[in-house]
């Protein structure tokens, strides 16, 4: 009997929003706009699963695209959810991985562009050293250290040397190309290179924008207001040149990473080209009323956004807590966190996520969680180890183990699958066979969910993961965010004593807590939500003069209101004196919000 495909169920809950089956039903280029929660996401998931069914088949596929890890994460999990684990031939992954895998790895050599082989990617303090020497190299005496960040952006605006570099001054082009030239000496590429090399491969060859075109004839981006000027050239290039379908999600207001090149506007032009169908969604879903009618006031700006009617009211709460983030951190473990868990019935921590504009409110956090008795998941720059496609596939590997195996969560030919895309200089049937027993045969003979975690991580890492690093230089990222789980399984590091259950629990457990940044916590969505820190000086920071980096920050407390499903808890300090010995008190944003919802 032939079986229906998952996403025929999923196509049905759309039916009833016109604008949601009008998105999923399109079929030329396609940009869908759209605020939180109206369901972008979902659409996209339930029409890339379509058009593998219908429209493209193996080996030609889709690439489905977007900017941060995090949002991959998400991507990937709702894939699964409608079934679809290990489709050869649909990619999911940041935009910088896209370049490397598809565009510079197959072609940079073949088109003679010069980068180093095997390419290797720089890790912090080569680019610090990187700049020293282009700095030097110019006369320019600077600290690298101090001018890091300038450069950073000015690098986000590079376009390659056969672009108009227009916002950038010669002097900013001398040093990025100084730069470059010291990064090759040492074997290296960065993130920037891969976009900036992959647009350069792209507008200098038809067969690069060819190729691409036959193994992916549909290019899917979600997120697309995060997208700098390369990117969107890259975009331009491969749908209105070469011929991709494009079809692509966004929401301006939650553009958040201008500090990374993001320009949202770009958003803007790409909608309105006369060959793209722009269609707009106003329904959230994901929001209880009192929340929508908030967001909209934080955002400052007429949206007209509605809920379903059978939507909750929900609840939103303002409370000033201290006069530092250690005290706001006690004040919400002791306090709020127990108000919390009494709001709905069989409520778990794990439905609650606490969000923070930077990683000192994040420490703070932490420790008032550990002090507490609350278990927590972390997900930021000072997490114990960062969060990459590897380190998430660990941990992956470690739920199996610990019974995951029992009900095929996650399912054992998923992660065999990411094992085998990882392993890209495997070539012949027989050593291809032989890396899949390798792993296979790890999985089988440590499914016991007491085994102490360093002896687990040391088994998988000599059986499989040494031998893949030596083989894959390009994974050097990958490599490094490994040997900081490792250091964190040593003797008097906070996982020193885990076991492999408590490590599988860093995936997300229903019995964590979430402690997430505002910036990462894009895309996600927790029944309740605690944001933390919305203090003077803070949201928005008092450095940030200008109007958009002011605006910025407002989309920031926006993205960070929306992501609560029933309710929300906002939390500023009472005013006195922080650790820095500043004056405290409560940012310009609650106080607005909180006077405008008064009224
Ligand atoms: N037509 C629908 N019927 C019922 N639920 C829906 C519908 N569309 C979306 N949802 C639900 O609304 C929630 C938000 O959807 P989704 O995450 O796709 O929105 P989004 O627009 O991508 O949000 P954001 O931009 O804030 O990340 C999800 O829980 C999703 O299942």
């Amino acid at each position: 009997m032939n079986r229906r495909p998952q996403y025929y169920i999923e196509a049905e809950t759309l039916r009833a929003n016109s604008a949601q089956w009008d998105a999923y039903n399109s079929y030329g280029h396609t940009v869908v706009l759209a605020g939180p929660g109206s369901g972008k996401t979902k659409v996209l998931v339930t029409k890339v699963a379509r058009m593998l069914h219908e429209d493209v088949h193996a080996p030609r596929g889709i690439a489905c695209v977007t900017f941060s890890n995090e949002c991959a994460r998400e991507l990937e999990r709702r894939f699964t959810a409608l079934g679809l684990t290990n489709q050869e031939n649909l990619f999911i992954g940041t935009v910088h991985t896209f370049c490397l895998q598809h565009i510079i790895i197959p072609y940079a050599r073949l088109a003679g562009l010069a980068i180093p082989t095997p390419i290797a990617v720089a890790k912090s303090n080569d680019r610090r050293a990187a700049l020293g020497e282009a700095l030097a190299s110019i006369g320019r005496k600077q600290n690298p250290e101090n001018f890091l960040d300038d450069f950073k952006s000015m690098r986000r605006l590079y376009l390659g040397p056969e672009r108009e570099n227009n916002r950038l001054s010669e002097d900013d082009i001398r040093i990025i190309q100084a730069y470059e030239e010291a990064l090759r000496r040492r074997g290296l590429i960065d993130f920037d290179d891969m976009i900036i090399l992959g647009l350069q491969l792209i507008d200098r060859h038809v067969w690069v924008r060819n190729l691409l075109f036959s193994r992916f004839p549909i290019l899917v981006i979600d997120e697309y207001q995060d997208l700098g000027v390369a990117l969107h050239l890259i975009v331009e290039r491969l749908c209105f040149e070469a011929g991709m379908r494009l079809f692509a999600v966004g929401d301006w207001d939650q553009s958040i990473y201008g500090f990374m090149g993001a320009q949202p506007d770009l958003l803007e032009q790409l909608s309105n080209r006369p060959d793209v169908k722009r269609i707009q969604l106003s329904l959230n879903y994901r929001c209880s009323t009192k929340i929508v009618e908030a967001s909209q006031v934080a955002l400052a700006e007429p949206r007209n956004y509605r809920t379903p009617e059978n939507a909750e009211e929900g609840v939103i709460h303002f409370y000033q807590l201290g006069s530092n983030a250690i005290e706001q951190a006690r004040g919400i473990c002791a306090q709020i966190i127990p108000e919390v868990l009494q709001y709905r019935l069989g409520r778990k921590l794990g439905d609650i996520a606490i969000l923070y504009p930077n990683v000192k409110y994040g420490d703070a956090m932490a420790q008032a969680a550990t002090a507490a008795g609350y278990a927590y998941t972390r997900l930021d720059p000072r997490s114990t180890y960062r969060k990459t496609r590897l380190t998430r596939w660990i941990e992956q590997c470690a739920i199996w183990c610990s019974g995951g195996w029992k009900i095929a969560q996650p399912r054992l030919n998923g992660l065999m699958y990411k094992w085998m895309g990882w392993n890209t200089r495997i070539n012949s049937h027989t050593q291809q066979v032989t890396l899949q027993r390798q792993l296979s045969t790890f999985l089988w003979n440590h499914r016991d969910p007491e085994e102490k975690l360093t002896d687990w991580l040391n088994d998988l890492i000599f059986r499989c993961l040494r031998p893949m690093f030596q083989r894959q230089p390009e994974l050097a990222e990958d490599r490094d965010a490994l040997v900081q789980l490792f250091n964190a399984c040593k003797p008097e590091k906070p996982f020193a004593n885990f076991t492999v259950g408590q490590f599988a629990s860093q995936y997300g457990a229903p019995d964590h807590l979430n402690l997430i940044t505002l910036h990462s916590a894009k895309g996600c969505e927790f029944d309740s939500v605690i944001m933390m820190g919305i203090d003077k000086g803070v949201l928005p920071n008092w450095r940030i003069k200008s109007v958009e980096g002011k605006q910025e920050a407002r989309r920031l407390f926006y993205v960070g209101i929306t992501r609560a499903k029933h309710d929300i808890h906002l939390i500023c300090c009472d005013g006195g004196t922080n650790q820095q010995g500043y004056q405290t008190g409560p940012s310009e944003l609650i106080i607005e919000l909180f006077e405008k919802l008064e009224k």
